[in-house]
């Protein structure tokens, strides 16, 4: 058995803390904990329990050792965009307000008064997201200035975790380009757009890339837990975990399916062309400095909310099966309105949704599941036609990659749509990704290309093809 890593996964549905080693020739993985995480209200806004989640963490670290591991290093990834704001006593400024918040309403359209679209599209390479968090801080800075005239460091969700670890400061790469704030050529925060917008820029940390190693665990964790670990960067955003565990990268579109549907292919350059920019794909940095050329699509959210009106009656699994009994019904939605980023009630907005657009409205649970993941098919052969022709490329294959990959009606609703072939797996890309990041740093792997064969090797992914081919083989 290979040196241990602990790759800590938080997605905006649940977390999971995961040990990672390699033994005869493959990667083992061995689940330590798993949590779920959700919105909460505070303070009039929706915010992450950053404080319940750091206690889930500590509770998987106790766990693993429980469990007889002994990990050399601890990694963290999250969702991305998100972040806290520390004053000079490094006491939390704000809630960990979260992207689905309201306070970024119209935030894109007061910052493009400063700087165009087009300006900062050629210089970041990011996809216009209401969210992002160059208009989380704009926000801040119009409601509550008196916040960012005070705030010394600016921390994101995972580096705020890293803090806590280790009592290290850092802004990690991958994440960092979530915010619309680096550029994407010099690869750290583009002071001249943050002068242009008067946030100040001595609260950001220096920007380190995956593969670094920030420092141990604080002395009272240490007593805690009783052993030490390394807390290293992997890609701390989680999607940039799990493209590096996509093992035929080249020749693939992968869909990284979970709360999000996050869609694209990996490059070693940014696409910055104006049909990019129409048609809104991102270049969020990779490891050794790729670039993930995607875009967001609004993905299994749609499910999980709809899930939750159901009051959680029905489990995810048996909400694929009752959208398998609906084949009568064929309503779809375009899931990429901002409708559906925080409705009231999901259901009542598929509903109103078909109801506007006099398409038949799905009534019983498995119409309303069948509707979503249809929906959610046409969206991604959208997204594949926009790749293909900025490319000039076809893809022949899709790796379906987190969560999502174990919806098997999706998968095939994917393969049918599309006539492409459709690779299933592994289902914690993103941990796997987040291991092989940690390794790598420790020595024990060489390098991703070495890091995607054992993947390839390691782990089972299944192959789903359109129907009507299926029939042909036959
Ligand atoms: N047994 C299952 N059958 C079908 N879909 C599933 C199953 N288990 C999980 N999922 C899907 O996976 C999604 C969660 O994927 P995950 O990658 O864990 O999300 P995140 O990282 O965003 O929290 C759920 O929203 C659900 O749609
Ligand atoms: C808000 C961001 O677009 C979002 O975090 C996305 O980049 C992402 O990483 C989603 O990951 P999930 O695991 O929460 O689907
Ligand atoms: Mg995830």
């Amino acid at each position: 058995m290979g040196k241990c890593s602990l790759a800590v996964d938080i997605g905006a549905s649940s977390g999971r803390l995961i040990a990672g080693y390699m033994k005869n020739g493959k990667l083992q993985l061995d689940e330590v904990h798993r949590f779920e995480n959700k919105l909460v209200e505070k303070n009039n806004h929706f915010c992450w329990d950053v404080e319940g989640l750091f206690s889930e963490i500590k509770e998987g670290i106790h766990l693993s050792l429980k469990q007889g591991l002994k990990p050399e290093s601890i990694g963290i990834d999250t969702w991305a965009v998100d972040f806290v704001l520390l004053d000079e006593y490094d006491q939390p400024l704000t809630d960990a307000v979260a992207y689905r918040d309201p306070r970024t309403d119209g935030m894109m359209e007061e910052v493009f008064k400063t700087i165009s679209k087009e300006r900062l599209y050629l210089e970041t390479g990011i996809q216009f997201q209401k969210f992002n968090t160059i208009y989380q801080l704009y926000s801040i800075k119009k409601s509550n200035p008196e916040i960012l005239e005070k705030a010394k460091s600016f921390l994101m969700i995972p580096d705020y975790f890293n803090y806590l670890l280790s009592g290290k400061k850092a802004n990690e790469y991958t994440n960092a380009t979530s915010t619309q704030l680096v550029n994407a050529f010099t690869k750290k925060w583009d002071e001249e757009l943050l002068d242009q917008l008067a946030i100040n820029k001595e609260m950001f940390q220096e920007i380190h890339p995956p593969n670094t190693e920030l420092g141990s665990l604080r002395k009272e964790l240490v007593a805690e837990f009783g052993f030490d670990m390394k807390v290293l960067l992997p890609a701390t955003h989680d999607t940039g975990s799990a493209v590096i565990a996509v093992p035929e990268v080249e020749d693939t579109i992968y869909i990284s399916s979970g709360t999000w549907s996050l869609i694209g292919g990996e490059n070693t350059f940014p696409i910055c062309v104006t049909k990019a920019l129409d048609y809104n794909f991102t270049n969020e940095g990779g490891i050794d400095y790729r670039f993930r050329f995607l875009k967001n699509i609004m993905g299994l959210w749609m499910i999980q909310e709809v899930k939750r009106n159901y009051q959680d009656q029905f489990s995810f699994a048996e909400l694929v099966d009752l959208a398998n009994e609906s084949e009568h019904y064929d309503g779809k939605v375009n899931v990429d309105d901002d409708r559906f980023l925080k409705p009231d009630n999901m259901i009542e907005e598929i509903q109103k949704h078909c109801m506007e657009t006099n398409q038949q409205i799905p009534k019983k649970p498995g119409e309303v599941a069948k509707c979503v993941f249809d929906s959610l098919a046409v969206s991604y052969q959208t997204a594949i036609n926009q790749i293909e022709e900025i490319y000039e490329k076809k893809f022949d294959r899709i790796n379906v990659i987190g969560g999502g990959a174990q919806n098997e009606m999706l998968n095939q609703l994917i393969a049918d749509t599309t006539k492409k072939q459709v690779f299933a797996g592994p289902i914690e890309a993103t941990a796997i990704g987040n291991i092989v990041a940690q390794l790598m740093t420790l020595g024990e792997l060489k390098d991703i290309y070495q890091a995607r064969i054992i993947i390839k090797e390691s782990f089972y992914v299944k192959k789903f093809v359109a129907k009507d081919k299926m029939e042909e083989l036959s």
